[in-house]
């Protein structure tokens, strides 16, 4: 519900959005540039009485002499029958400029209130003042939701794109929209009748008016007793008429001043109210606060950025996620609820969802971490999830369990668990079983016991949906074969080989896209092949001779490197790393990327802990040559001889060199020292505490002993912090890609 809040209004609101915060942000800056054009005294050095005498030497024809919010003083004056107005230094009375408001700001004002279409597009700018307002809450519950809480707000987000970029840049802005937001809101509120608005009329002509001869402006007493820094304005009295007075306005009231004996006469302060509305002002436009008006600035200038890419995961998720004929949780007989990383298990949800249709249900699908606490026609509820990290949910399910705790079953409903997983990972669709299990525990009961589909099974998944057809009395024919994506051709061009010596062959791998092949005419050049969009931790799909199926490799670089890296050590009997410790540069594989974003080192300052083993420290050196904003990153590493296989040597210390890598920690097992990386993190527990505290953010990459291994010292490490890898974990805070 909250990310419907946010989400829809804000497409639809995005031009005006746009629109009104780039002009917020042009129009931040006029109290700086104003403030920059003006000679303004420090408080108590000038007083009115002082300023006024000043003025009137330079202009004898002074009719008004006005303080803008900025601090500059303004004289508004008649020289030979014509009107003028002139900026002054208040040192010295002179005209440093003539005054003119600038036809550009009051345009881009124009579009900013109103989109220049006058009342009506008054509203429609109250109403997205109002928009902004709802965006602002519904990002903060939401960024609260992703951090794992409010305590949590500041720490590092995991993930990428447009996803983290959009996060990022909210929670940098959010206070600042939210307050030109509110403010905005108020002031509309006020201009349509729907808030009191107050005038100040101020105080009635005086009665009594002394009618002496008028004494220099310089000498009344009731100015100098005001400092240049309250004035609003001063308006002059009527030459020639001793019976009319100056009138005075201050930050606190205002009054008349008797122009021959100086006496304030009829003062009345400002109400509360009117300073508080001169509060919003100053606090939406930065008039009188400079330096906040370019804050708010600031966080303007993000919205076009944080629309766009609002706009981008929007599209995304409604691609992968939108079902026609999806009805809404109150009218659905039928729920279908999806745990997905990389997407796969939407396909088959999609194809379950369209057959029940077919069959006559109601049906609702959406992901897992949208469970609700209750669905109140529902009497099917089908569990689709895929299983990923080591045997840990995948994102779209990661709150699941936690939001389980809320959810009340109707007595009627009745469920049914599909795992979708590998079997090559020894906790094959664990988190299924565990969803199953929790489901079990919580009182339901089962339409039919968990299936699990190794490795994307069609045929599988068709028998499943025949089971199920018969006990719910509807035949469903579920025909979903997903297609691998096309490979690419990949070149191998450079290879280097490490740990032969110490029984753990090791190679560090770099691919290009390879040349077009087929028929082509003679003066045309070989198209060369693209590679890919991937980021280093995404994964490389190796297809090994013969029409094995394929297998996966992280990898070590970005597109950015222009090279497919990947780091693969030689399993004995191992098919695939066999294949591809064979190969020579020049010579040819078929691959193709599948993203896992769900193992990206976060952003920001807080620091970032590396741990690996072997071949593990392929994506995290990947990571650490993307990292040249210099945030701070150390690399915990274990490998067995420093002779031998000491992986990307040279590299990590360029690294530590120019600053990407903050710090390295090696353990070789078999050297003298006979140490683990785990042994290294607990000589160092103090500091990685220490780092823990400040929100740093856990990587870990290699085999399933170093993660276990590696695991517990961290266990041991948080004890005295009262928080445990599960809850790191549960923020995005602990993050494994473990073979
Ligand atoms: C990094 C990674 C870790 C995985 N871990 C497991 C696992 O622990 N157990 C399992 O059964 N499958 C595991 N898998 C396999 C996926 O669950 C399987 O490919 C699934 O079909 C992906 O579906 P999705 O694209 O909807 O997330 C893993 C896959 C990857 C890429």
């Amino acid at each position: 519900m909250v990310r419907q809040l946010h989400g829809l209004p804000g497409l639809v609101a995005a031009v005006f959005l746009i629109t009104t915060a780039i002009t917020a942000a042009v129009l931040a800056l006029a109290p700086a540039m104003d403030r920059a054009a003006a000679v303004i005294p420090p408080a108590g050095e000038v007083n009115v009485a002082e300023l006024a005498g000043r003025v009137v030497a330079h202009y004898p024809g002074t009719e008004q002499i006005e303080r803008g919010s900025s601090g500059g003083v303004i004289v508004y004056y008649s020289r030979d029958g014509q009107p003028g107005a002139d900026l002054v230094n208040p040192l010295t009375g002179e005209g440093i400029a003539p005054y003119e408001p600038s036809a550009f700001f009051t345009w881009i004002k124009d579009l900013h209130r109103a989109f220049l279409l006058d009342d009506t597009g008054r509203a429609m700018a109250g109403m997205m003042a109002a928009l902004m307002v709802l965006l602002c809450i519904t990002g903060i519950l939401m960024l609260a939701r992703r951090t794992g809480g409010w305590a949590a707000l500041l720490r590092p987000f995991a993930g990428s794109g447009n996803k983290r970029v959009h996060s990022e840049l909210a929670r940098f802005a959010v206070l600042g929209l939210l307050l030109s937001a509110l403010t905005g809101s108020y002031m509309s509120a006020q201009r349509f009748g729907l808030l009191p608005e107050t005038f100040e009329t101020g105080p009635a002509f005086p009665a009594e008016v002394s009618g002496g001869q008028p004494a220099p402006v310089a000498n009344l007493s009731a100015l100098s007793e005001v400092d240049l820094s309250e004035l609003r304005e001063l308006v002059f009295p009527y030459p020639d008429d001793p019976r009319d007075v100056y009138s005075l306005t201050t930050s606190s009231g205002s009054g008349f001043v008797d122009q021959a004996t100086g006496e304030l006469l009829k003062y009345q302060p400002r109400s509360e109210s009117s300073v508080f509305q001169q509060w919003v002002v100053s606090l939406h436009t930065g008039e009188g606060l400079w330096w906040l008006g370019l804050i708010l600035g600031a966080a303007a200038l993000t919205v076009p950025v944080l629309s766009v890419t609002g706009i981008g995961i929007w599209w995304r998720r409604r691609s992968s996620e939108h079902l026609p004929d999806n009805v809404t949780v109150s009218q659905a007989d039928t729920i279908i609820l999806v745990g997905s990383e990389g997407n796969a298990t939407w396909g088959f949800a999609r194809e379950l969802h369209a057959s029940l249709n077919k069959a006559g249900f109601r049906v609702h699908c959406s992901e897992m971490n949208a469970l609700t606490g209750h669905y109140p026609q529902a009497s099917m509820l089908f569990v689709l999830t895929s299983t990923y990290g080591d045997g840990d949910a995948p994102t779209s399910a990661r709150r699941f369990m936690a939001r389980l705790g809320d959810f009340r079953a109707r007595e009627t409903l009745k469920y049914a668990v599909l795992g979708f997983g590998d079997s090559q990972f020894p906790n094959f669709c664990q988190f299924a079983l565990d969803v199953d299990a929790a489901l079990a525990r919580k009182g339901l009961t089962r339409l039919h016991g968990i299936e699990l589909i190794n490795r994307c099974s069609a045929s599988q998944f068709s028998q499943w949906g025949d089971t199920i057809g018969e006990l719910i009395g509807a035949p469903l024919s579920l025909t979903y074969d997903p297609l691998p994506p096309p490979p690419v051709k990949l070149e191998l061009v450079e290879r280097a080989d490490y740990g032969l010596a110490v029984q753990a062959p090791t190679s560090i791998l770099r691919f290009k896209a390879a040349e077009q092949g087929g028929r082509r005419l003679k003066f045309l050049p070989r198209a060369p092949q693209t590679l890919p969009s991937f980021e280093a931790g995404d994964l490389l799909g190796v297809m090994p001779p013969h029409g094995q199926a394929a297998r996966f490799y992280s990898l070590a670089s970005s597109v950015t490197d222009g090279v497919l890296e990947i780091c693969v050590r030689k399993q004995p009997g191992g098919l695939c790393s066999g294949y591809l410790h064979q190969l020579r540069p020049g010579d040819h594989i078929d691959g193709f990327v599948r993203p896992n974003p769900g193992f990206r080192p976060a952003t920001g300052n807080t620091p970032v802990i590396l741990i690996g083993a072997g071949a593990g420290i392929g994506p995290l050196t990947g990571f650490i040559r993307k990292n040249t904003g210099r945030h701070p990153m150390y690399l915990y590493w274990g490998g067995r001889s420093s002779q031998s296989d000491f992986l990307y040597q040279p590299e990590l210390g360029r690294y530590l060199e120019d600053q990407r890598l903050t710090g390295l920690n090696t353990a070789f097992s078999r050297s003298d020292e006979c140490a683990y990386v785990q042994d290294k993190l607990r000589q160092d527990q103090v500091a990685v505490r220490q780092m823990v505290e400040k929100g740093a953010q856990i990587l870990v990459c290699g085999g399933r002993g170093m993660a276990v291994a590696v695991k517990q010292v961290i266990e041991d490490i948080l004890e005295p912090l009262r928080t445990d890898v599960e809850t790191l974990r549960a923020e995005g805070r602990y993050l494994e890609d473990v073979y």
